[in-house]
This record gives C-alpha cells, structure tokens and sequence, in this order.
C-alpha cells in the first residue's frame, strides 16, 4: 500500500499564504496540524481582532487545502488567542509582503523593496489565452539566459499553470529561513503555484487568493540577485495583472498575440490595460506567424500574416519580432526542454534567440528601477 504524503505545516502555510494574506493581511500562523485517519485537522491563530472579520472563511480555506493535498478531508478551525502585538508589520499599502504563515514568508518594512535584488521585472501577457504565451515566456526567459543575463521565470498564472511541465520540474521547492527556494533548470531560477500543488487540480481560486498567491510568489521567494525576473502572466485583464501593477514592480510588458483579429482586439484590450496602470508595453510579439513545412519548406501563413505588426505600428509600440508554429516548439515545451535549449539551431529556436536579443536590448534601455 502506499504511504500517503502527510504535509507539514510549512506545506500548509504555504498554501493557505495565499489566501490569508490577502483575506488578513495580518498575523495569522499555522498553529497545529494534526492526521487524524483521513481527515487532517488544521489549527490556525489569529490575533482577536481578526478572528470576528475571518469567521467565514475557514471553508473556503478547507477547499484549497483538499485540493493542495488530495486525499485528505482538510478541517480548519480558527483560534483567537493571539494579540497582534506593537511589532506587528505595517500595514501593506506599500504592496509588500506576507506575514509569516507556519514559518514562511517574513515581515517586510513598509518601504523594504518588494525585490531587492531583481533589476527589471517584466509580465509576458496576452489579452486571450492560448496564443502561446507560456511558450513565448519560457523560450525568452532561457534565450535572455543564454545572452548572458541572469534570469529568474515566475509563473504568475495561478489557474492554469504550465511552468513546471515545459521545464520539466517535478520537485517542490525548498522553504530556508522562511522562504521559498526557486528551483533551477534550464539556466533560470523558476517558481510556479504549479510546484506546490498537482497541475491538473482546478484553480477555482477568487480574487483575493489570487492576489496572495501572487503576492507570496514575489515576495516570499528568495529570487536573490536576478538581471531579470520574466513574469508568465495569465491571460486577460484579471486579479493578477492588476495586483501585480499595483505592486509597482512591473518594469514593463510584452504582449503574445496570433496575427487573427479576433486575438489582436484582445490584445488591444491588454496593452490599454497596462497603459491605465502606468506599465510601459515594451512591445507585441506575433506568435504562431507561418508555419514552415519541415518537408517541402512552403511557407503558409494559417492565420494570415502581418497583423501583430500592423497593431503595433497603429499603437505605437515596438514590434518585437515573429515566431512561426512549428511542430517542435510544442513537442519541446510538452517535453519540458524550451526549444532555444532542446534544438539551439532550430529555426524556432532562433526566433526566439533573435527575440531574446530585441529584449535584451530593451532591457538595458530601462530605467532603474
Ligand atoms: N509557435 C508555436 N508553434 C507551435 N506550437 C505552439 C507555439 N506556441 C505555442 N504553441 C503550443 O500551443 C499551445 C498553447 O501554448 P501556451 O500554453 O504557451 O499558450 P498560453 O497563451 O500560455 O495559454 P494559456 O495561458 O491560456 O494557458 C501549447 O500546446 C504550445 O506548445
């Protein structure tokens, strides 16, 4: 029979994070945790101030942790006996961070920068999904790698997140002195909701949790020295694009689009929305440009050519380059080897070299942030 994995508090704390930092924003910690036959007994404490406003939410925290930790038929009950003491941490106007949750995460200074080491932040985005944003994102990540910069790839799509599977990563981050080690592969610091809880689990998560989660990935991950943290966003308008613009960290976007209409009008959509926030779009990329026969090598442009480019032209942003659908570039990221490492001479591959370099170059023309 095999032995079920029981998670630890930290685990736990890890999960729920998400949600209470958001829900509470104060100091909530994972008091016990306890098996009892199937069902796992979760006590949290929270000061007596909170405990009145969280009453309703241990459900909801019930059913994120039967999804985490599947198998098990979570319980949580709320304790109300701690006091938020005068060295509670500042309120979190300033975007910041999480208290700790069963020992991760750490009190940040109002003022502390959220990534002290990270010189330039930026969010591939897409106003529609499945234009192969994902795809772009971690191809870019390791071709800005492979220019020399240190790179760091976060997985800010908390519904769906795909990371671990094009990088190939099975294990589950570490957590040292609070925080969450990313793990490393294909030349790149990744961290992903994906490496915490089972990719196929639905991701019914709301507004709040989404914003915790997002705030814990930035903020209780020890990114360290980083050239450049790539952000995967999901795709539209949502939670995260909007947490993460508030957060002030964003040094810039980069918008995936397919060159159809009905995917340029979405990404329309997006650039307007990082404009209200005040990011720069650093560019659109157009993905999924022609496809190449590998036999006969005719060109044939499926969704018809062009378009990205246009947009950009009439938006007024950069267009930063083509990448063709090829065959290869999914079998790769279905492998969990990004194409600029799998085939570095591939023609997908140089694609997403030759766009590695426009970044690049972007990047350098950033100011500080
Ligand atoms: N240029 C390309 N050539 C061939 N296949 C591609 C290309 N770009 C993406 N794909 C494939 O298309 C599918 C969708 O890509 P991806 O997951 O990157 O999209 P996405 O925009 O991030 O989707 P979502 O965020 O909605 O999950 C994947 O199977 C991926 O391998």
């Amino acid at each position: 029979m095999t032995q079920r994995h029981i998670p630890s508090r930290e685990d736990i704390g890890r999960v729920l994070g998400g949600v209470i930092g958001a829900q509470a924003g104060e100091d909530v910690a994972v008091e016990s945790c306890r098996v009892e036959g199937e069902r796992l007994l979760v006590t949290l404490s929270v000061p007596q101030a909170l405990a009145a406003r969280m009453g309703d939410i241990a459900p909801r925290l019930e059913s994120v942790l039967a999804s985490a930790f599947p198998g098990w038929q979570p319980r949580v009950v709320l304790t109300a006996h701690r006091t938020t003491t005068a060295t509670a941490p500042p309120s979190r106007a300033s975007g910041g961070g999480h208290r700790p949750l069963g020992g991760v995460g750490h009190p940040e200074a109002a003022d502390a920068p959220l990534l002290p080491g990270v010189k330039a932040v930026i969010a591939v985005a897409s106003g529609k999904g499945g234009v192969g944003k994902s795809t772009t994102a971690v191809n870019l990540a390791a071709g800005l790698a492979l220019e020399g910069l240190s790179v760091g790839l976060m997985d800010a799509d908390v519904h769906g997140p795909s990371l671990p599977r094009m990088l190939g990563i099975k294990a589950k981050p570490e957590v040292r002195d609070g925080k969450l080690i990313p793990l490393e592969a294909c030349g790149l610091k990744a961290m992903s909701i994906g490496m915490m809880v089972d990719e196929e689990q639905a991701m019914i998560w709301r507004g709040p949790m989404v914003m915790g989660a997002i705030g814990q990935l930035l903020g209780d991950v020890e990114w360290g020295a980083l050239d450049v943290l790539v952000i995967d966003m999901p795709p539209g308008t949502g939670d995260a694009q909007l947490t993460l613009a508030k957060k002030g960290v964003l040094g810039g976007a980069i918008i995936v689009s397919t060159p159809q209409d009905i995917a340029l009008l979405d990404a329309r959509r997006g650039i307007a929305m990082f404009g209200k926030t005040n990011v720069p779009v650093l560019g659109i990329v157009e993905n999924m440009s022609y496809f190449c026969c590998p036999n006969c090598h005719h060109r044939t442009e499926l969704f018809g050519h062009g378009g990205a480019r246009d947009e950009a032209r009439k938006l007024d942003v950069p267009f930063l380059g083509e990448i063709p659908l090829l065959a290869d570039i999914r079998m790769s990221a279905d492998a969990g080897r990004p194409l600029v490492i799998a085939a570095p001479d591939s023609e997908g591959a140089q694609a997403y070299r030759g766009l590695a370099r426009t970044v690049a170059g972007t990047l350098r023309r950033l100011p500080g942030r």
